[in-house]
């Protein structure tokens, strides 16, 4: 009797959640994270095979114990060629490994396993993004307004749809939410640290997406009061993501559009995380006048974003096509 019916599960699309478990809790934590997850992300193919076997139940299968073959047999409802191959590309990816006539979760990817949520959210972007790269490089590099065009990941990133709270725009909106959500949970200790010197007590954060940069700030300084300024539909969906956790009467939510609105007053901190470089200089100079009004004598300012993209000696893994795909919007050093 088969232990399942790999014919009929679903695809592993979207089934992470942020968790309390398994969320670094200072920068270095935070930093060997993210280095972990992408080890096993090197290579397309590995990372497909990663997903498969993620999907369909292969991983939890021998997370409860090391499997025999006849064990493995139990579990085939593929064709055989095609379950070798998945299982040959995980012990070449080092999540399996060979012990005589056993095969286990290497213990470099049973530690990973704490992250799961990174991994299988990083895992489900670079899918997503993968075709734009492999389609549209040449556009990527030469023509930027182009490639926003024709590229689906801007698709998913509808801000257009985020303005009107309906239950159609929450669902569109929450599929990237939950995404930006899970990669703001493990960024935010690299971020948080270094604000505990400034002991802010009132905090804006602007284009602050589910508040989870909020309540992580929070929680790591004492006494502190939070607003989120963003567009309705996504402040709508941080109320009810914000809700699940002790911090809620302490994130506090104000929807609105900061290409006409004004920004509230009163915070000694206001920050702008993942937010400017969506903007044309223009529009993020005006963002930031906007700040330094709202920002109380003496307060600081906040501007937290990715550095350029480099190439190392060894080359560019598979995990970096989720920032290439964003290469072009590095904020340029004017606005450093
Ligand atoms: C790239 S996301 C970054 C989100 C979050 N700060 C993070 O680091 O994950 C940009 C955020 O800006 C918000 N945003 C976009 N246009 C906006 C506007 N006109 N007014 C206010 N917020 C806006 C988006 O809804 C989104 O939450």
């Amino acid at each position: 009797m088969p232990l399942m019916n790999m014919s009929n599960l679903p695809q592993s699309e979207q089934k992470w959640t942020t968790s309390a478990a398994g969320l670094p809790s200072n920068s270095d934590e935070a930093s060997a994270a993210f280095a972990l997850v992408d080890e096993f992300l090197r290579t397309e193919i590995e990372a497909r095979a990663l997903s498969f076997a993620l999907g369909h139940g292969l991983i939890d299968f021998f997370f409860m114990s090391a499997r025999d073959a006849e064990e493995l047999a139990s579990f085939q409802e593929m064709d055989r060629r095609g379950f070798k191959l998945v299982l040959d590309l995980l012990i070449s990816a080092n999540v399996l490994e060979r012990d005589g006539d056993l095969i286990d979760l290497s213990a470099r990817f049973r530690s990973v396993l704490a992250y799961r949520d990174l991994l299988e959210a990083k895992m489900w972007f670079a899918a997503l993004v993968a075709p734009d790269v492999h389609q549209l490089f040449d556009m990527l590099l030469t023509d930027v307004p182009a490639f926003m065009r024709q590229a689906g990941v801007f698709e998913l990133f509808r801000y257009d749809l985020c303005l009107d709270v309906t239950e159609a725009n929450i669902e569109a909106t929450s599929r990237w939410v939950s995404y930006t959500t899970i990669l703001t949970a493990h960024e935010a200790p690299a971020c948080v640290e270094r604000l505990r010197d400034l002991n802010p007590t009132r905090m804006l954060d602007v284009g602050g997406n589910s508040g989870e940069f909020a309540r992580r700030t929070v929680s790591f300084v004492a006494g502190l009061q939070a607003t989120v300024f963003d567009l309705p539909v996504v402040c709508e969906l941080g109320q009810r993501h914000v809700a699940k956790f002790a911090e809620a009467d302490r994130v506090h939510f104000i929807p609105g559009d900061l290409r006409n609105d004004v920004l509230p007053r009163g915070f000694d901190l206001i920050s702008f995380k993942s937010m400017l470089h969506d903007w044309p200089d223009d529009y993020a100079l005006s963002f930031l006048q906007k700040a330094f009004v709202a920002l109380d004598p003496g307060g600081s300012l906040l501007i937290f974003e990715r550095a350029e993209i480099g190439v190392t000696g060894e080359g560019m893994p598979y995990s970096m096509v989720a920032n290439l795909v964003f290469c072009l919007f590095s904020l340029r050093p004017a606005l450093h």
